[in-house]
């Protein structure tokens, strides 16, 4: 078992898809994890995974409890843990920061000795789903995660914190809760409502439309299957941050729809090509996953029968040729028994691959 920097026991108190996320991944490195939920049934479910073990009537001592409950009860789970832990660092793992922390610092219940035991963090790693069910102990691995210590917090706390994110393999960033608060409105709250209304457009759309669908409308439309109650918190709590963003992308909306309603207009088709190069640009400096320099790596689509070891046998033949696979996804193709498999690969790469796995005998669309 790996060594951890925390020396534990850990209480998770909210064990959904996050929560649950961080027992896993404490367990896995040996930290005696507690586990705590509103609803008996997403602990139950949490401990029969692996996260934990339940909190029932034991006594317990946490060097450092996990809030990992919605953002709306957050604020006052966090006060009733620093109040019920004296000597435990207590942390929150919501997706915004300031209301939470403004929050913390009004509870009357709380002096300043208590509250210099908080330290609001942000982990930015996360998925569509909901509940315990969909917890990962691999989640946070090499994904960033935020740690926004506030004035009065005691550095040993804030280590405490830093140590969380360490064990479960997670990057830090250390940034104040305004900063944070704006950084995700542009990076992750407005993705989401973005993709959200995009979705919603299909409300009433045709079937003969919807099966057309490819990875342009999966891909833009993924965290639109996101948890409904969550993200109304969250637009809510960061909207002041929030709305400048939406306020221009509805000024380049304006211009699009301006645009078209005169496609041959003059100037219209520089318009059209400054919005394509402009998003071109943007998405250019989205850094690599696991913050790699940003890379646009070459994809090489296969078409593979739809019958067991296929996969395994292509993974294989790419391993054989000593090329590395950079990201890998599988699609089906309505009503046939074949499958698509998109391999990412660095673009000096691309060749190569295409002439091994051609003349090992499969169909490669280019
Ligand atoms: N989902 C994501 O992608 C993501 C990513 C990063 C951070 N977060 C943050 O993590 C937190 C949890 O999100 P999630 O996706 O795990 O949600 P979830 O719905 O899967 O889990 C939340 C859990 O909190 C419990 N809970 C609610 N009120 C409680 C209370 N008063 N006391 C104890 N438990 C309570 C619920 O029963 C549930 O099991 C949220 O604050 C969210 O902003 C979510
Ligand atoms: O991957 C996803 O499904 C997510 O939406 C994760 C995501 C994000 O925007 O990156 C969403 C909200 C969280 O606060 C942090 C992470």
């Amino acid at each position: 078992m790996l060594s951890s920097h925390l020396a534990g026991p850990v209480l998770v108190i909210g064990t959904g898809l996050l929560g649950t996320s961080v027992g896993l991944g404490l367990r896995a490195k040996g930290v005696h994890v507690y586990l705590s939920d509103i609803s008996p049934t997403a602990a139950g479910v949490a401990q029969d995974i692996g996260a934990g073990t339940l909190l029932e009537h034991q006594q317990i001592a946490p060097e450092l409890v996990v809030i990992g409950a919605p953002p709306d009860v957050t604020a006052a789970l966090v006060g009733d843990a620093l109040l019920a832990y004296p000597n435990a660092t207590v942390v929150d793992i919501a997706s915004v920061k300031g209301s939470i922390l403004a929050g913390v610092l009004a509870d009357e219940r709380l002096g300043q000795s208590d509250t210099s035991r908080y330290v609001g963090t942000h982990p930015m790693a996360g998925r569509e789903k909901s509940g315990p069910a969909a917890a990962r102990g691999e989640l946070f691995t090499s994904m960033p995660w935020v740690i926004c210590a506030h004035e009065g917090a005691e550095a040993s706390r804030v280590k405490a914190a830093e140590s969380l994110a360490i064990d479960l393999g997670a990057t830090m960033h250390r940034m104040s809760v305004t900063e944070h608060d704006e950084s995700v409105a542009l990076i992750s709250h407005f993705p989401q409502a973005a993709s959200s209304m995009i979705a919603s457009r299909l409300l009433n759309a045709e079937g003969h439309q919807l099966a057309l669908a490819g990875n342009g409308l999966r891909d833009t439309t993924r965290i639109a299957a996101s948890d409904e109650k969550l993200w109304i918190q969250i637009f809510s709590h960061n909207a002041a941050a929030l709305v400048p963003i939406l306020t221009g992308m509805k000024d380049d909306l304006d211009r699009l729809i301006n645009t078209l309603q005169n496609p041959q207009g003059p100037g219209a088709l520089l318009d059209l090509s400054q919005l394509m190069t402009e998003g071109n640009a943007g998405k250019a400096r989205i850094p690599g996953k696991h913050g790699a320099p940003p890379q646009a790596f070459a994809l090489v689509t296969v078409l593979i029968d739809d019958r067991p070891g296929q996969i395994a046998q292509l993974l294989t033949e790419i391993g054989d040729a000593q090329i590395n696979i950079e990201d890998l996804r599988m699609e089906h193709s309505a009503g046939h028994q074949v499958g698509m498999v998109d391999v990412s690969v660095v673009p000096g790469r691309r060749d190569e691959l295409i002439d091994v796995l051609t003349k090992n005998g499969w169909k490669v669309a280019q």
